[in-house]
């Protein structure tokens, strides 16, 4: 670590604080991901998965990992931007001007280039039977020119027969995760990655997060099922491992 010069915060998530740093011998920059805990069960899933993918294209390349103040430290290319910066604060979009209202102007090019480009990677690590679990814009890195760099499989692991529901951020959460919540361990295939990404080109079609959570007339805040249900029709849609097969 005291090779690494901290530079500034980039995020901080429920498993530890990801910082810019400057490694003292060669100025190069990265992105540090220190978790906050000792040593867990995601913290093994989240390097195993890390290795395993290391050198696609389209995930976050981890160059070294290490343990520091006993916490695991683990030291990613530096990727400056995010999907949900682009498609949801319009960083680096024309803006136009629709019936009165300022609209972002997301190019249907870019949709189809970062769609296809987390397709790639969701696919590589499909056909190695790992689910990502927290496919979001906001773990959806672009380096300067634009490539995609998959990113946070501190949720990630080898898909197997139940697995807990405790996952993937709600706006992006499969109905088949809602239906069964209440349980311990849930039936559900690496297609809940595929509704992940469906609902994220949905944002940037829309320019927003399309199922957040709201508030009705009473002030009650409507359950994200509801809106998807409400936005969809009722019961509208076969689960997403029916749709896609697992
Ligand atoms: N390699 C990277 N380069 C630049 N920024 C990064 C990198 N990795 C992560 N980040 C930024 O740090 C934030 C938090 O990282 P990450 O999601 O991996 O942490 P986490 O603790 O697992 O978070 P979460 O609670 O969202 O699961 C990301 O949303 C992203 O903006």
């Amino acid at each position: 670590m005291e090779n690494y010069l901290k530079l500034s915060v980039i995020g901080k998530g429920a498993y530890g604080t990801v910082y810019k740093v400057k490694c003292r011998t060669t100025g190069k920059e990265f992105a540090l991901k220190h978790h906050k805990d000792k040593v867990q069960d995601t913290t093994v899933r989240e390097l195993s998965v890390l290795t395993a993918l290391k050198g696609h294209l389209h995930v976050v390349y981890m160059h070294d990992c290490f343990v520091s103040d006993g916490r695991v430290a683990m030291l990613l290319s530096y990727v400056p931007y995010t999907l949900s910066g682009v498609i949801h604060n319009g960083h680096g979009l024309n803006m136009c001007h629709e019936s009165g209202q300022v609209k972002q102007l997301i190019p249907l090019s870019f949709v189809a280039h970062f769609s296809r480009q987390v397709a790639h990677a969701l696919s590589y690590m499909h056909a190695l039977n790992m689910v990502h679990r927290d496919l979001t814009p906001f773990n959806v890195l672009l380096t300067e020119d634009l490539t995609v760099k998959l990113a946070d499989m501190g949720l990630s692991r080898q898909a197997s027969e139940w697995m807990s529901p405790n996952l993937v951020t709600e706006a992006y959460r499969a109905p088949e995760l809602f239906d069964q919540c209440e349980r311990y361990c849930l039936e559900y295939t690496c297609a809940i990655d595929m509704w992940s990404l469906g609902v994220t080109i949905a944002d940037a079609m829309e320019g927003k997060v399309v199922f957040y959570n709201r508030v009705d007339q009473h002030q009650e805040t409507i359950p994200t099922y509801e809106i998807i249900v409400k936005t969809l029709g009722p019961k509208p849609f076969v689960y997403s491992n029916c749709i896609l097969g697992s």
